[in-house]
């Protein structure tokens, strides 16, 4: 794991909170983008090295639409950074954490990404971030 690449916060209304985040952190997100197939909107800001992942559910079904029912807005989920997603999986498996997806999918902001369940991380949603690289 190489660094937190970016904190994911539930917010029940991006627009407000892309504006509430602006002036918290003193600049403006530096991109929206949806993620069909995880069922999120999310809107991204860079505050110094690291990065705040603000998401909104797109459906019902979607994992933050039932986490805010829960929970309410917050902390929603700890992404950290790897080189290599694959390798990471693997030594991640051997090491007893559940891995949600074995095969990593496409994320938003340029990412492979795969997620780890809580219960196996006291409580905490860890997401590992690979940079997709150009060819
Ligand atoms: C990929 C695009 C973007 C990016 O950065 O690139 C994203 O970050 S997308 C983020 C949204 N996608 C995900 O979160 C995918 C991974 N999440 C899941 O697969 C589910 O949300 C899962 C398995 C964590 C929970 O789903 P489940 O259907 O089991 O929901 P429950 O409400 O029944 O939860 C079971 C149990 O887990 C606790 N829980 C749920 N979510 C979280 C969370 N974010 N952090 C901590 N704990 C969480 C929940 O409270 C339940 O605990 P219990 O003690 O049984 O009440
Ligand atoms: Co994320």
């Amino acid at each position: 794991m190489d660094k937190i690449e970016h904190i994911g916060i539930a917010v029940k209304d991006l627009e407000a909170s892309n504006s509430l985040f602006a002036k918290l952190l003193g600049v403006p997100n530096y991109k929206i983008e949806d993620v069909a197939s995880e069922g999120v909107k999310t809107s991204f800001f860079q505050s110094g090295p690291n990065k705040i992942e603000l998401l909104e559910a797109t459906n019902p079904e979607s994992p933050i639409a039932k986490f805010l029912e829960k929970k309410g807005e917050g902390i929603h989920h700890v992404a950290f950074a790897v080189e290599d997603i694959v390798s990471e999986i693997e030594r991640l498996k051997d090491e007893g954490f559940i891995v949600l997806n074995e095969t990593p999918k496409k994320g938003a902001d340029n990412k492979l990404v795969a997620f780890l369940h809580p219960k196996g991380t006291n409580g905490v949603l860890v997401e590992l971030c690979q940079e997709i690289k150009a060819e």
